[in-house]
């Protein structure tokens, strides 16, 4: 499907959906439980698929959009071996949370994704599963899916690289819990993405599970259970990314974009509110309320450091296009491992945009003055974050940005277009029409 975006202002109020990251994990923490209703949980492709496998597991998930919320029966423990193999299809977290619950089974589960979730590094977690005495194996022995995991894997001391993804740390976190000696995750590297495990810890913590940081990483002891009668998920900072994005760039003028449920939790993401502010937003976040105001403003190039935020690196690369000056993103290898490589991803999408851009192994730089955006056809690249920054920076643009499989924002923000719409944006991304709020 493709979006076509025109120049447009944007003004009033909007919901952000609730967090992908908390969702995941409170689904499979009632998993790893006896039943628990996650309140608010984000209803799109990823955590989806993170229900199946909990279902898979020998547990149950009854989505009921009524009521608001996801009724989830656990398995209490060690998965059930699935009757059939596990699809993760787009979904990063899912593989690598559910890689580490499978190496509990005590026979083989087979875990696949789509292109994207196939290209993506599986390696130190599948080595981390063997060392704890599981079988964790990549079928094409290139360290990526599709994976064959089980074999039981019990508790112990494992030494792994904190640069590729912290979502390794949070997956034997989860899965230490439930075995009988516990977990200890040393780090080889420096961690990356480290506000991640501050949401797995928040939520383990939650459903009544310790755990601990130690001066090489992280441990949580064995013989744990997950007990929590009701869950309720936080607003998304990744997603509010986009909408606060909107309203610096696009606001009409004087009037605010106020993005609701955005309440303080431990997602790195809400750095994106000092990014704006950085950059000479009119950006107003009243943490009691859950409420961030921004108005349209002259933006300035910074340095922004995404070492604990990459998925803020195509919100903050499209800021970067329309504010005077540079935008340095730095620290920004580990966000190559993504959906896409979303550091090239962005250079060559908004160059297509006219925005000049040098990219580097480990930097994106936006050069804001050498660049005049201008509508072309983008290519989402099947990469939902990739869809919403591009779509961001077509109301901008001079003339209409065509965006294409505008259709992925399925994955973490089902509603991007039509919210954008009901801000005022001239966003038509159905058959048949231009939607438009009146
Ligand atoms: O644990 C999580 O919920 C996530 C961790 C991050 O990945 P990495 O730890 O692989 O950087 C982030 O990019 C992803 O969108 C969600
Ligand atoms: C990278 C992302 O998620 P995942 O790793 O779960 O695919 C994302 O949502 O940007």
């Amino acid at each position: 499907m493709d979006a076509r975006i025109s120049p447009s202002r944007v003004a009033g109020r909007a919901r952000a959906p609730p967090s992908k990251s908390y969702t995941h994990r409170a689904l499979l923490a009632a998993g790893y439980g006896d039943g628990t209703v996650v309140r608010d949980p984000l209803d799109s492709a990823d955590p989806r698929a993170t229900g199946r496998a909990v279902t898979a597991f020998g547990g149950a998930v009854e989505w009921d959009d009524a009521a608001n919320a996801a009724r989830v029966d656990g398995f209490d423990g060690r998965p059930r071996t699935p009757d059939d193999v596990v699809n993760c299809e787009n979904s990063g977290t899912t593989m690598r949370l559910v890689t580490a619950a499978a190496g509990l089974a005590a026979d083989l589960v087979v875990l696949t994704g789509d292109d994207s979730l196939r290209s993506r590094p599986q390696g130190p977690l599948l080595e981390a599963v063997e060392a704890l005495g599981g079988r964790a194996e990549s079928t094409r022995r290139n360290g990526r899916a599709p994976l064959v995991v089980g074999d039981g894997m019990e508790g112990g001391a494992v030494s792994i690289p904190g640069d590729v993804s912290s979502q390794f740390v949070t997956a034997l976190l989860m899965a230490g819990a439930v075995t009988d000696g516990g977990v200890r995750v040393d780090l080889s590297t420096a961690l990356k993405s480290a506000p991640y495990v501050e949401i797995t810890r928040e939520v383990l913590d939650a459903f009544g599970v310790e755990t601990e940081r130690t001066d090489a990483g992280f441990a949580v002891p064995g013989g744990q259970s997950y007990r929590a009668d009701e869950y309720a998920v936080p607003g998304d900072f990744s997603s509010i990314s986009y909408l606060l994005a909107a309203g610096a760039v696009a606001a009409a003028g004087g009037e605010p974009v106020v993005v609701e449920g955005a309440r303080p939790s431990a997602q790195g993401d809400s750095a994106i509110v000092d990014v704006l502010d950085r950059m000479g937003a009119d950006v107003d976040w009243d943490r009691g309320a859950g409420e961030i105001a921004v108005r349209r403003s002259a933006l300035s190039g910074v340095e922004v450091d995404v070492g604990d935020t990459p998925d803020l690196l195509p919100t903050i690369a499209t800021l970067g296009a329309v504010a005077d000056g540079d935008t340095r993103i730095v620290n920004a290898e580990h966000v190559r491992y993504k959906e896409t490589d979303r550091v090239s991803a962005m250079a060559e999408e908004l160059g297509r945009m006219g925005a000049s851009v040098t990219e580097e192994p480990d930097s994106l730089t936006v050069h804001g003055d050498d660049s005049d955006l201008r509508g072309a056809t983008v290519d989402g690249r099947g990469d939902h974050r990739l869809v919403m920054a591009l779509a961001v920076a077509g109301l901008v643009a001079e003339g209409e940005t065509t965006v294409r499989g505008a259709e992925h924002v399925e994955v973490s923000f089902p509603g991007f277009f039509g919210t954008l719409a009901a801000l005022g944006a001239a966003v038509d991304s159905e058959p048949g029409g231009t939607a438009r709020a009146e």
